[in-house]
């Protein structure tokens, strides 16, 4: 389990998580739900230690995050971090290399899946095929815990769709994931969790399926509930 409790983090003056507290299980997606500049890729940052935080906690399975840490848990951000010039067969050179968790035969069948041609430059990408190699650098590492951000930000429904059947497949599903978003209705479909977030706090953390089930409510209305007030 993630535990985020009563983070506090501060850039320069400009107080950006006030306080806010969430937990994300394993084998569930959750997803960090709030309008742009919310603080959702800070929080995702704080739990790899990218950047410090001025309070509170972050417990990774009970333990604050450590050099070991970052076998059990992986970030993906919006943008890959792999040169341009390199082909993606190099990035996945680069990541086995650097990893030894990184799983070759997951990322080639996740290249396969994806129908990606190993020997494409990665500058020549286009924005969907970039989002899924960044994506297949997370998914192949052999990791407790996933943080994505944004991962559909941007890309057209066929790229979304198939991004989505990863997420309910075999690739996923005993891991934890913590996805951020700020358009949720694309995805709500895959996802246990929702945590809604303004104001650098919570305002509301639920199971989507309780909601669903015993209030008949999506997460779409819940949002407005809350947001609008
Ligand atoms: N390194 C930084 N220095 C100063 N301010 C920062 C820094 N990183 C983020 N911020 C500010 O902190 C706030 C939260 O940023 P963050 O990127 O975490 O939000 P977000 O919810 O992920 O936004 P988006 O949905 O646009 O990605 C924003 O107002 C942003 O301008």
């Amino acid at each position: 389990m993630i535990e985020v409790k009563n983070v506090m983090k501060k850039y320069g003056r400009k107080q950006v998580l006030k306080g806010l507290s969430f937990t994300a299980e394993k084998g569930e997606i959750t997803c960090l739900i709030g309008i742009n500049g919310v603080g959702k890729t800070t929080i995702m940052k704080a739990i790899m230690a990218l950047t410090p935080i001025n309070s509170g906690e972050i417990l990774i399975d009970g333990e604050k995050i450590r050099k070991e840490s970052f076998e059990k848990v992986t970030f993906i951000p919006d943008t890959i971090t792999m040169l341009p010039q390199m082909k993606i067969c190099d990035a996945f050179a680069f990541m086995a290399d650097f990893y030894k968790n990184w799983d070759p035969q997951r990322a080639e069948e996740l290249l396969q899946f994806f129908k990606l041609d190993p020997t494409e430059r990665i500058a020549n990408l286009s924005k969907g095929n970039m989002a899924k190699v960044n994506m297949i650098l997370g998914l192949a590492l052999d990791v407790d815990y996933l943080l994505m951000d944004e991962p559909f930000s941007g890309i057209d429904i066929f790229s979304r769709e198939q991004i989505a059947e990863v997420f309910t497949s075999h690739l996923i599903e005993e891991r934890g994931v913590i996805i951020t978003t700020h358009e949720i209705s694309d995805i709500e479909h895959l996802i246990d969790r929702a945590v809604l977030i303004d104001n650098g706090k919570v305002l509301k953390e639920f199971s989507v399926e309780e909601v669903r089930e015993k209030e008949g409510k999506s997460v779409v209305d819940v949002m407005r509930e809350v947001y609008r007030g």
